[in-house]
């Protein structure tokens, strides 16, 4: 968190900042208010680098965003300001609700196949939105799609656009040429097995990430999960490894033949190749026509008993025992 910005902050003169939304490697994320509208916005900062030779990281983010922004771009948050603020630079944004791996914490770790099912059908929209600006997100998993708020509470948001790439390069209007030696980005635990390899990613890679996002939020943890909380060149690999061996493959057999059907096109598909979209929709869509259920955009959060003993609190959150009351602990 940036030592300026300990408390309550203005952006701009017009826009209150309250609380800390949430942290990640661009920046400090807050919740605010336009004092002149009362209507609430996120603000994202990210401090200016000392070192005036390394790439500013909100601006490349914010351009990302206005690529996208047009009348189709439903479930992109659009920003409101963008500039420096201080020694800051500071993005002004739609607020979001919380991300859907807080909201599969707070209904016990898992989502019912309906959840999944309604949610799967507008993130395979997003993701086809921004494949047809020749965007690829290089980073989808749960924690970079949120609902929207007020008027926009049923329209799941994907953002985060800090490792997003172009894969039609404007020079020439053709696909990025594949090449091997670059850097694996996004997080580890969602990359695709080319992501891994070190193979410059396409579609299939965005395709293959939102795969191990269903299946996370369907069954609460991936068979990697407990390696992908360590870092290393060797944990890496062994990831990948269990992505494309017969763990990965039993996962799968026990679990849905959505997810299989999702597996098996992810496969085959080529670098540059485009997904079938409408496949993939098409297989959480009959499912919801089997089971006789409709797409009231009711998810399993808005379900008291859900969420009863569920929490918002993070995964990395470590509880301090000298809070936590005896009695709790011993009832009698
Ligand atoms: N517009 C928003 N409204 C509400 N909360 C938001 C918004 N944008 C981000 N957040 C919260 O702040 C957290 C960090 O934001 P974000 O993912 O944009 O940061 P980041 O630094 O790019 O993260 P990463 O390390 O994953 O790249 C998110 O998980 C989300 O919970």
């Amino acid at each position: 968190m940036s030592a300026d910005y300990v408390h309550s902050f203005t952006v701009c003169g017009i826009y209150q900042a309250t609380h800390l939304l949430g942290e990640g490697a661009t920046g400090s994320v807050w919740q605010a208010f336009n004092i002149l509208s009362g209507l609430r916005v996120a603000i994202k900062t990210c401090p200016i680098p000392v070192d005036a030779a390394l790439p500013p990281l909100l601006p490349y983010e914010v351009n990302i965003y206005r690529l996208l922004r047009d009348s189709e771009s439903e479930g992109i948050p659009s920003i409101h300001w963008s500039g420096t603020d201080g020694n800051h630079q500071v993005v002004v944004m739609d607020l979001l609700s919380p991300n859907l791996n807080a909201l599969r914490r707070l209904c016990r770790g898992t989502l019912s196949l309906r959840t999944v099912c309604m949610l799967a059908e507008q993130m395979l929209a997003r993701i086809q939105f921004i494949h047809s600006r020749g965007i690829l997100s290089g980073d989808i998993k749960p924690h970079n799609f949120a609902l929207g708020c007020y008027h926009k509470a049923r329209i799941l948001h994907l953002f985060d656009f800090s490792h997003a790439q172009l894969f039609i390069d404007p020079s020439t209007g053709g696909h990025v040429p594949f090449r091997i030696g670059r850097n694996i980005q996004g997080t580890i635990r969602y990359a695709s097995v080319a992501a891994h390899r070190s193979h410059e990613i396409s579609r299939r890679d965005d395709i293959e990430s939102l795969l191990y996002t269903l299946l996370e939020l369907y069954h609460g943890k991936l068979p990697w999960y407990e390696l992908s909380k360590r870092q290393g060149t060797y944990f890496n690999d062994q990831i990948r490894d269990m992505k494309e061996g017969p763990e990965f493959r039993d996962f799968l057999s026990e679990s849905l033949p959505e997810f299989r059907s999702f597996h098996a096109h992810c496969v085959g598909l080529s670098y540059g190749q485009t997904p079938d979209y409408a496949l993939l929709r098409g297989l959480f869509r009959e499912r919801m026509q089997k089971e006789g259920w409709c797409y009231d955009w009711v998810f399993d959060w808005e379900d008291g008993r859900s969420s009863e003993k569920g929490t918002l609190v993070p995964d990395d959150y470590v509880f301090d025992m000298r809070f936590v009351e005896r009695r709790a602990l011993d009832p009698a």
